[in-house]
Order: C-alpha cells, then structure tokens, then sequence
C-alpha cells in the first residue's frame, strides 16, 4: 500500500491546512497529486473554507516530483504516467483559485514542491529551509511552471542561475530576493501562515499571481542580452542540452507571456524525460544513494559509534588532505609526521586558505578547523584517539611496521585504516592480532577535494568497523563505497586496462595526443597520457608492478615510462612529460617525445612494418574503455562491489567518467554485451589477454542480457565474514 496521503483539516478560522505526506522528502508521487487536487476540490466546494495553507509533514514542504517516476516512463516510453501539474493543478486548481493559497515552507521545498509553493499566492518559510530547482541536474527542466514563475519572483539572472547550477538557496536569502513573502520561526510557521491566507482572502494583503507578474522582469532587449550571455555560458557543457532548452522556455515566456511560457515548457520536459542524458542522470541520483545500503550491514540494528579524534601517520599529499576533511567536519586530528619542519601541517594550512580564496570557507572556519589540528612526531598521543589512518607510501613492509605499532599503542576500540590503494589487507595486518578492526580507506587525491571514499573490507574486518567508516565519510561529506579487499580494490582495478590499453593503442602507432583528444572528447577530464603526467611516473610504474603480478597475462607491458624516466622526465612534476608545462598556459604536446615513442614502439613490434594502424576516434574509444567495461564485469562476478551501480558510482566519482553518460556500465550497457564481447574477442585475438571477454560478460552477451544486475552479486555480500 503506498504510504503517499494529502490530508485537510479546516479551522475554526476559515483556513484549511492541506499537508502532503510521502516519507522520507513528501515526494510528489502520483498519489499525492491526485490528493492534492481531490482535497483542492473539496476546500473550493466548502463554504466553510475561505482559504488554504499548503504544507508537508515532518519537517518537510517537498523534495519535488517523485524521480522514481522518471524511471518509469523512462523505461516504457509512456509519456501519459505523468501527470498534468502545470497546468492543471498549478495554475487552474490553485493559482487561478477562487479561494487564495498561502505555501507554508519549512525543511525543503525542490523541484516541483518550490513550483507547487510559486503556485500559492504567498509563501512563509522558516529561514534554513532549502528552496531551489535543481531538475537541470536530472537531465529535464522545471515542468510544473517552475521556468515561468522563479524569474517573475526572483528576477532572470538570479533564477537562471538557480536554475543552470541547480544551487539550492536559503529561504533567508529568498526573502531578500522575492521569492519569500515573510520568514517565520518553525513553531509560528502554520500560525503565520493561516493569518497571511486569512488577510488575502479578505483584501488586506495582495493577492497576487506569480504567473500574471512582471514586475521583476526587465526590458525584451536586457533580457535577451541576458539570455544571450547564458546561452554561451552553456555551450561549454555541450553534452546537457537541458541548459539551452531551458532557457528557451524561459524565453518563450517573457517575450509571449506566461502561459505560452508553461506550455512550451511542458513540452520541452517531456521531451527530455526521455532523452539519454536524463536517463544517465536519473540512474546516478539512484546509484549514489544506493551505495549507502549495504546488505547485512546498514538497516540491521548496528549504529555507527561516534568518533572524535584521529590521529593520521603521514602529512605528505594524501594525509595532509585527509586531515584537512576531518578537521573541516570538526573532527580533532593528530598529523604525525617525521619531518621537524611539520611539512604537513603546512599543507593543511595552504589547503583552507585555497577553500577561503576559492570562497566556499570563511576566515572564521579557517581558524576553527585549524583550532582542531595539532601535529606530532611520535605517538604519544595515539592512546586517546578512536581511529588511526596510514597514509604513508605504498610500501608493504613500513605499512606492517606501522601496524605493529600501532597495535600496541591504541585503545582496543581504535579503528586501523590504511589509505594503500592497492595493497591487500591481509598483508598490510599481517604482523598483528588486530584484523577484525583493519580496514582500508581509500581516498582519492586530493583528498579535501574529491568525493569518493572506497571503504575496504576483508573477510575479517567487523561491520561495526565498516559501518564506522561509512559514517567518518559521510561527515567527510565523501560517497563511501564499500568495497570487498582485492588488488587495486574497485576504481583502480577497474580502471588498470584503461591505461593499459590506452599504452597498447599508442604502440599501435596512434598519436598520445589524438587519444588524448579522443578520450576529452568522450567526456573524461582528462585524456590517460596527461593523466600519467600528472599522477607521475613513480606512482604509475610501482602500480603497474602490483597489476603485472596480480593480473597475469591481462596487462600491456612496454619501457616507455621507463625511458621517459631515463630521458629526465617525470611528468607534471619537472614540467616535461607526455606535454610540456609551464605555469599559466595550457600543457602543450612535446615533439622531441616521438623518439623515445618510436624506439618503445620498436620494442614493443605490435606493428612489425612500423606502419601504424589504421582506426577511428571511434575504434580508439572503445579499444580504451572496453577492457575497463570487461574488468568492471569481473569485478562485479566476485563480488568486490555490492551492486553494479558502485561502479557507476565509482566511475564518476574517481575516475571523472561523464556523469551524463551514467557510469561506466551503465553506457557499457547503452551499447550491448554482445557488441562489447564481440570487438574484445577479435581484438583479443589480435593483441592478446588484455582484450580476452572475461566469463561473466561472455555469459551475459550468450544471453543477451545487459551488464548491470539489479540486485546485488552472489559474492557481494558482507555476511560471508
Ligand atoms: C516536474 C518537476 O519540475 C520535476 C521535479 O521536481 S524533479 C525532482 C526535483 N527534486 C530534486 O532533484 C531533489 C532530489 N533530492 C535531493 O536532492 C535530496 O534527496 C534531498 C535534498 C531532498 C534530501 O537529501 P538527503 O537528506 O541527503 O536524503 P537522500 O538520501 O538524498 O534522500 C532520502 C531518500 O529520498 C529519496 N528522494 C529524495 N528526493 C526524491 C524525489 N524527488 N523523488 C523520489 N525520491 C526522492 C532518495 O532517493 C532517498 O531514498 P532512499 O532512502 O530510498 O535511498
């Protein structure tokens, strides 16, 4: 039974309270808009009713249409599952009302609950909640008249700039701006409310339809120009066409009115809901959330215990970025460096002072984050802290050492983390007792920067410990993705035949550069030789040593970084890589490269005629992402993430993989098992096990089915412990 009511109670004054409830956001399902309009009809028949507030239960006004829906249609093509809102709803049933409609906002009001709220004649809201019209960011635009009502309220700029970055602002800085009619206390909100619809309906307030105004709207010509200035602006993110097609309907209604405003609106987002970026879109809202349920672990009982002081070992890049997180979530840190000079501390310092000048942080929370940071050379102060993370090299025998130490040294409750990115659990533990409370934690670089946690688990780490984690990331503010130990864990592991191919490719005799184009055209940050120049040489090399041995027989093996190294190159870091890098312009392609390229090539005699081959941008797309798809697959078959959509998660999150292309397996499955098995069969026959189709895509292409499960792997899950 849906949980999805709307519910009236009518006062004693005349004023009918109307309350959506759709735990957890009052999401607005099908069910809740027909209960709107159903209780909508009775408060208009009423005689008794002179009035309505609109609001949400449980803290809540809306978190917008129900996405879920989205899916629906998505997957069936029927455009009739979604309801008529804009205009019926909206504005016949309360803008156009006999009877005036005060919105009483508090928590959030998104999507198409803000446009519910621009709807009623006046809105209250208590002064954090969250109002904001993010659907760009789902591949669709407002479509409940969200594109016509915010700029009548809040003025162009500051509505199509709500709109593009999908920001959500605070219901105090709505009220500055219009969007707000009064701020109230939570406990006066319905009080407030009530009298404000009380006052309308007996004219001593105005009574005003946001969809009839103009007056924030300024002259045709500003306005275009305006528009104009935007259009450009979103032609840098050519792959959302969302951001032109809203503003489009936007300006369909200031220059026609606002009913042909809504109109084209409607049609522009239904349109969209079914247009691939929304697809991809929409499946990673749902992926990202999904990676906070893991089975046998989360909703069993288990609570996170609350952790105050970390210590870290380490304060080179890794550790020092780390600190500077858990000091930003007001976590106390201990930095334990070698170094006197306290080079970590420093880093942390030069950290915040970037977020300051970037702006997201003040001085003030500068000084209080700072206030929670003390640095150490020794463990003296390890005995009080509830969790210890390594952040030393990625060298087996110190992170045992370390261990070992700190073992002893910490209370029993204390939690072990190591950042290794690629070194097994197991063998970092190995010299101690203390396995049920290791884990890996593996953040991605920068730390205080990218959100990707990956939270690594051996047979023998506890879930209390797992779920612990989880929760440091969460006030990290990080998407923690719990992930079962392997060699390179999820990300990186799916991600080795990425680079090695990409590596085969170029001994094919394809220009580094021209992948490099291809892959930045695909949607990737960057392409993968600019990225070995910016993780360096040392990193990439001693990594490549882990695969060679861990993955026998699937990796590309070539001297070229060796000779780059021996040619006095060590990528972004001495200026002179792949590219040649001087401060303030742009890397550029080093021609005095192609020797060293040539000589590898000859080595290598992929091409024995020295000829290159012939091939699209196309064929190299695919040659470089198919093998991480394939890895993606064996990934998953063991069990090393709980669902598919973790590497989809993970993809984006770590790896910069285009989010308006869904994940890896998500546009892996865009394009079929069977076409994916087939080209990695022929190329494994023509260039060997780094192409090899592993079983489970072999099966999945013999049966015709798409990578992704919907459920979680048979190996995934945390009870086998
Ligand atoms: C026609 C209209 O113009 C179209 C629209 O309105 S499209 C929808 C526009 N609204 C949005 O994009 C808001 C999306 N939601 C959010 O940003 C965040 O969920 C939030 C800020 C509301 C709450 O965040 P937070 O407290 O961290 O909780 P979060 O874990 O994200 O969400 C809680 C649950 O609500 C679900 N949820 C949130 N918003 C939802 C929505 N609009 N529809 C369906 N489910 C939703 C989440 O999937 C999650 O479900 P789960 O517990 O089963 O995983």
């Amino acid at each position: 039974m849906s949980k999805a009511t709307v519910s009236m109670k009518i006062g004693s004054d005349g004023v009918a309270i109307i309350t959506m409830s759709n735990p957890p956001v009052n999401a607005l399902a099908p069910a809740v808009i027909a209960g709107l309009k159903e209780k909508y009809a009775e408060a208009m028949s009423r005689r008794d009713v002179k009035a309505i507030v609109l609001t949400g239960e449980s803290g809540k006004f809306s978190g917008g249409f129900d996405i879920s829906v989205f899916i629906e249609v998505q997957k069936t093509g029927d455009l009739s599952v979604l309801p008529d809102v804009s205009v019926d709803l909206v504005m016949k049933t309360i803008e156009g009302a006999e009877k005036p409609s005060v919105a009483a906002i508090h928590g959030l009001a998104l999507g198409g609950g803000l446009e519910l709220a621009m709807g009623c004649h006046a809105r209250i809201s208590t002064p954090d909640a969250l109002l904001g019209l993010p659907e760009l960011s789902l591949g669709v635009i407002p479509g409940f008249g969200g594109t016509q009502r915010l700029p009548r309220l809040v003025g162009l700029q500051k509505a199509i700039e709500m709109m593009l970055l999908s920001k959500p602002i605070k219901a105090k800085e709505g009220y500055g701006n219009g969007l707000v009619d009064t701020i109230a206390p939570p406990e006066e909100l319905l009080t407030v409310a009530r009298r404000w619809a009380l006052e309308i309906a007996e004219g001593r307030k105005a009574w005003r339809k946001t969809l009839d105004r103009t007056d924030r709207l300024s002259a045709l010509y500003e306005t275009r120009q305006k528009l104009y200035a935007f259009r450009k602006y979103s032609e840098r993110t050519p792959n959302m066409p969302q951001n032109q097609l809203c503003l489009d309907a936007i300006e369909e209604g200031i220059v026609h009115g606002g009913y042909a405003g809504v109109l084209k609106e409607s049609r522009i987002f239904k349109e969209l809901v079914l247009s691939s970026t929304s697809k991809s879109l929409v499946h990673v809202f749902f992926a990202l959330r999904a990676t906070s349920k893991v089975p046998n672990l989360t909703g069993v009982g288990l609570r996170p215990r609350p952790i105050r002081k970390v210590a870290i070992i380490g304060g080179g890049l890794m550790g020092s970025g780390i600190a500077t997180a858990l000091i930003l979530s007001d976590i106390h840190v201990v930095l334990k460096e070698r170094d006197p000079a306290f080079r970590g501390l420093k880093t942390v310092e030069a950290n915040l002072k970037g977020l300051v000048k970037k702006g997201p942080l003040t001085q003030e929370k500068m000084r209080k984050a700072l206030s929670l940071l003390k640095g150490v050379l020794d463990y003296s102060e390890f005995e009080c802290v509830d969790m210890v993370i390594e952040a030393v090299i990625e060298n087996a025998p110190l992170k045992q050492t370390i261990f070992n130490e700190v073992e002893k040294l910490c209370p029993p409750h204390c939690i072990l983390a190591t950042t290794t990115s690629t070194i097994d659990l197991n063998i970092v533990g190995k010299n101690t007792n203390s396995h049920d409370r290791i884990i890996g934690a593996h953040f991605f670089s920068p730390a205080h920067v990218m959100p990707l946690l990956e939270i690594v688990w051996s047979e023998k780490t506890s879930p209390q410990v797992i779920l612990d984690l989880m929760n440091i990331g969460k006030m990290m503010k990080k998407v923690p993705i719990v992930v079962q130990n392997c060699t390179g864990f999820a990300v990186n592991r799916t991600f080795f035949p990425y680079h090695h191919a990409s590596a085969l490719v170029l001994h094919l005799g394809v220009d580094p550069y021209r992948i490099d184009r291809v892959i930045r055209k695909f949607g990737m940050p960057m392409g993968p030789n600019q990225l070995a120049d910016l993780v360096g040489y040392g990193v990439v090399s001693a990594a490549n040593v882990i695969y060679s041995s861990a993955f026998k027989g699937r990796t590309f093996e070539s001297n070229l970084l060796e000779m780059m190294i021996q040619d006095g190159r060590k990528g972004k870091e001495n200026g002179r890589g792949f590219y040649l890098y001087q401060r303030g312009s742009k890397p550029k392609p080093d021609p005095s490269l192609q020797a060293i390229i040539d000589e590898s090539r000859r080595h290598a005699n992929l091409i024995p005629s020295g000829k290159s081959i012939s091939i699209s941008d196309q064929e190299i797309m695919e040659m470089i992402f198919f093998p991480a798809v394939n890895e993606a697959c064996r990934v998953i078959d063991e069990g090393v993430v709980v669902r598919a959509s973790d590497i989809d998660a993970a993809s984006i999150l770590g790896m910069g993989f285009p989010r308006h292309r869904g994940g890896l397996l998500f546009w892996a499955d865009t394009l079929g098992s069977i076409y994916i098995f087939s080209k990695l069969k022929n190329w494994a026959n023509a260039y060997g096990g780094l192409f090899a189709p592993s079983p489970y895509l072999e099966e999945r292409a013999k049966k015709g089915l798409p990578l992704s499960t919907t459920t979680s792997p048979p190996n995934a899950s945390i009870s086998r412990m």
